[in-house]
């Protein structure tokens, strides 16, 4: 039925849903399947409804999560964590989110589930994540999903094709581009970029003309509400972002693409816990880590990918972050120089940038 959603907007109908604290359906292999509701977004009525349904009901977390709460890990990149009789949603809360972990640290004795298929599990915590919301899932086992689903009026995800789906990137649309005169730069122009799932759009500024046979002056900027708008001093971001398209005003050409990817990726509400996290005395890395996310969780392909779109195939990267290097030549575009961009640095700042040289192999 071609009005129907396809399986990439299907997932973008179960992100909305796990947003807005509805749960969604996954369907498996063997006609099994999972009711999936996010630990951060759950409400007690719809908890009890779950407590109260037939089988193991279990809260899914990161290996990265379980190891600052000790449970064990049997699954590889994730734990699962039966949910005890007397679980009330403040019992989910506090194992998912960190942010109390050092005034209630006696969160056990937790029972950690092994054996069985884990692939919707796996799935869940995708969801969750690219929902921005706390890497945290309650799970259901259902044996007749597709009769859920009808009867719930839920979203039914095909849990068996999403899961390759999930690791592709959303086809990006050209909307718009309008010249927009900036302080650096007079000569400049803003492209808008939408991905096919109707997520977060991304933008391109283009000063100049630059020539595409050539390698092309280019920033891949993350976004950063808390640098480049409020002007923060916790990060370098704001410096880097008016660093970068004065350096291309100079030059009279360059390329900044600003990615819709808060907080290296996990969103500006998981930064700003990550950002309590690091009132607490945890570094950057640690923060994420205790959140239950990676160091990054950025998909730097997006960059390469709209890159390609305006006709370029290589750069000139402003960058300190050799990982960035890795990921543009990964996904075919070559970087002829890294040119260092060191702005920026505060007394607020300088643990984080060294936390950054140390940990995630940033160059000073
Ligand atoms: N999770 C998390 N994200 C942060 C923190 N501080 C800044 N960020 C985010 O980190 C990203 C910084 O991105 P960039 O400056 O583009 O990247 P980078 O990896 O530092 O590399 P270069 O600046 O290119 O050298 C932005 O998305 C910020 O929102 C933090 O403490 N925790
Ligand atoms: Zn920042």
């Amino acid at each position: 039925m071609p009005l129907a959603p396809n399986l990439m907007e299907i997932l973008a109908r179960a992100r909305a849903d796990l947003r807005m604290g509805v749960p969604v359906v996954l369907s498996g292999e063997g006609g099994q399947g999972a009711l999936v509701l996010a630990a951060e977004t759950a409400t007690e009525d719809r908890l009890a409804l779950l407590r109260a349904a037939e089988g193991d009901l279990d809260l899914v977390l990161t290996a990265r999560r379980a190891a600052t709460l000790k449970a064990r890990v049997y699954d590889g990149d994730l734990a699962r964590v039966a949910l005890p009789r007397d679980a009330d949603l403040g019992w989910v809360r506090n194992i998912a989110d960190p942010a109390d972990d050092l005034s209630m640290p006696m969160k056990g004795p937790l029972k950690e589930r092994r054996g069985g298929d884990v692939a919707l599990h796996r799935l869940a915590i995708g969801l969750a994540k690219s929902a921005r919301l706390l890497p945290a899932a309650l799970v259901l086992p259902l044996e007749a999903p597709m009769g859920v689903a009808m009867r719930e009026n839920l979203t039914l995800v095909d849990g068996v094709a999403a899961a390759p789906s999930m690791l592709l990137l959303s086809n990006l649309d050209h909307v718009v581009s309008a010249r927009v005169p900036l302080e650096t730069t007079e000569n400049a122009r803003l492209h808008i970029y939408r991905p096919a799932d109707g997520s977060e759009e991304h933008y391109a500024v283009e000063v100049g003309r630059p020539d595409r046979h050539k390698p092309v002056l280019a920033r891949l900027h993350s976004a950063c509400f808390t640098g480049d708008v409020l002007g923060s001093l916790k990060c370098d971001c704001g410096p880097q972002l008016h660093a970068a398209l004065a350096r291309m005003g100079e030059e009279g050409a360059g390329v900044l693409l600003y990615l819709n990817q808060e907080g290296r990726g996990i969103g500006l509400a998981n930064k700003m816990r990550a950002y309590a996290l690091q009132d607490q005395g945890f570094d950057t890395v640690q923060a994420n880590h205790r959140l239950g996310f990676e160091d990054d969780e950025r998909d730097f392909r997006l960059g390469a990918e709209i890159l390609r779109r305006m006709g370029f195939n290589a750069v000139r990267l402003l960058t300190n972050n050799p990982n960035k290097l890795a990921m543009m030549e990964r996904s075919g575009i070559a970087v002829a120089e890294r040119v260092p961009l060191k702005v920026g640095k505060t007394a607020f700042n300088a643990h984080y940038l060294a936390t950054k040289a140390a940990k995630s192999g940033h160059l000073l």
